[in-house]
């Protein structure tokens, strides 16, 4: 067994107590095997913890990873002006390469700010998976589906390459990449199409994600056209199972938190996204409250307009009180849950925990700094003050893929060159 300690740290546990331990992973499994006092002796690899927070790897529950190549682009707008007028005709000029510059772009700011495992939805997925594969970050990868404005015979190829693509490539990467069959939303996928392609994607064992709820005007078309909340419509159409998650549930009503609830349906929370694109303010602690599994997800770095997951976490806790009118509402501790657990969960996932036989996806966090001075509570540090420069190391799947801020896996001053270099070529490309 070949084995990795991180040693004179602070452990972050599963019950949110923190207590003084080391971490030793069997990295041949993947796995943690013991936390506890004294584990160094022996170890092929050590990480040093001392006066640093060793925790679960952040889990981003929803993202476009390679939109990196779109970070300021098109700023200020509401979500539907946003996508037609800006995003979509830029991403109609996106090449496989551009895709894959941009996914690694962004898989390079996911390990620097902690984060060991993504639910990306995209086109050219290959590209993404071959940047995850390298990357050495665990994912849930899909093809996003659109079929208004097609015609039949394009429509049906694009719903068929999101199925093809969750087949072949679930498993992929020893394991790291799993899949789910990925329809934009409820209203840019037609009925037809997932009435058709949804039974196929049961039968393939994979979950199903979508947008959902993200803004009023997401809504009343379903309810217009279909006389039903769109999550009615949703579990009617067989897409409210306990594998499957939604991206963003900002209107739902109180039926619909009771439909999430009973199905077992994860939600992921995307404040940041929500906010920018001034979609509304999730009701975070009501669907809480209500049993409903609750993830974080960042959505794309055109719409946040970066990849963190801690930035995420305090967005997530300071607009939950916002939105619930209540100070005690999404507390630290929820907050936290959220991100690591509530994600990992939502998201089908066995990260998001440290504890024996759990996922060694971890993150430590660098205590040593002014504004993570005094240390009475980590997890409060960890909702509200501590920042992506603060991520000392990241592991996952037992393997370093960040040491001292630096990325063993990734070349990061020839990605970021790349990167520049497509989304400069891109916009050129869309401007002529
Ligand atoms: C068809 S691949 C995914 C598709 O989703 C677009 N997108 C990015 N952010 C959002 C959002 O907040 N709501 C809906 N759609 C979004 C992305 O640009 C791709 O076209
Ligand atoms: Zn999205």
């Amino acid at each position: 067994m070949t084995t990795l300690a991180i040693t004179g740290g602070q452990v972050l546990r599963p019950d949110l107590t923190v207590t003084a331990a080391d971490v030793l992973v069997d990295q041949d499994a993947g796995e943690i095997r013991e936390i506890g006092p004294d584990l160094a002796d022996d170890a092929d690899e050590t990480l040093e913890a001392a006066n640093s927070l060793v925790m679960p790897g952040f889990v981003n529950g929803h993202c476009h990873v390679a939109m990196t190549l779109l970070r300021g682009y098109a700023d200020d707008k509401p979500l539907e002006a946003w996508l037609q007028e800006d995003i979509w005709p830029a991403e109609g000029e996106l090449t496989a390469d551009d895709v894959h510059a941009g996914a690694q772009l962004g898989l390079l700011e996911l390990i620097k700010s902690g984060t060991t495992a993504v639910a990306d939805m995209y086109f050219h997925v290959p590209e993404v998976a071959d940047a995850v594969e390298t990357a050495g970050i665990r994912a849930r990868l899909g093809h996003g589906i659109v079929t208004v404005g097609k015609d039949d015979e394009v429509a049906r190829e694009d719903a068929n390459t999101s199925l093809e693509i969750a087949r072949e490539y679930d498993g992929a990467a020893d394991g790291r990449i799993s899949t789910a069959f990925k329809p934009h939303s409820l209203t840019t996928v037609g009925s037809e199409y997932l009435e058709e392609f949804v039974p196929k994607a049961r039968e393939a064992g994979v979950p199903i994600h979508y947008h959902a709820n993200e803004t009023e005007n997401e809504v009343a078309p379903i309810v217009e056209e279909h006389g039903q909340r769109p999550l009615e419509y949703a579990a009617d159409r067989g897409m409210l199972e306990p594998e499957d998650f939604i991206a963003h549930g900002v209107h739902v009503d109180d039926r619909e938190i009771e439909l999430l609830a009973e199905a077992g349906t994860g939600v992921i929370h995307c404040p940041a996204s929500n906010m920018k694109l001034g979609s509304g303010m999730a009701p975070v602690q009501r669907m809480l409250d209500a049993g409903v599994t609750v993830g974080l997800g960042t959505d794309g770095a055109a719409s946040n307009n970066d990849l963190s997951m801690l930035d995420e976490a305090r967005d997530a806790a300071m607009l939950g009180k916002l939105a619930a009118d209540d100070a005690s509402a999404v507390s630290a501790e929820a907050t936290v849950d959220m991100v690591t657990r509530g994600s990992a969960d939502a998201i089908g996932l066995a990260s998001g925990r440290l504890e024996a036989g759990a996922p060694a996806d971890l993150a430590v966090i660098d205590l040593e700094a002014p504004h993570l001075t005094p240390r009475h509570d980590l997890v409060s540090h960890l909702a509200y003050a501590a920042t992506a420069a603060d991520v000392r190391h990241t592991v996952c799947d037992g393997q370093v893929l960040m040491r001292d801020r630096e990325v063993l896996t990734l070349e990061e001053a020839a990605v970021r060159e790349r990167a520049l270099e497509a989304a400069t070529s891109l916009v050129e490309r869309v401007d002529t």
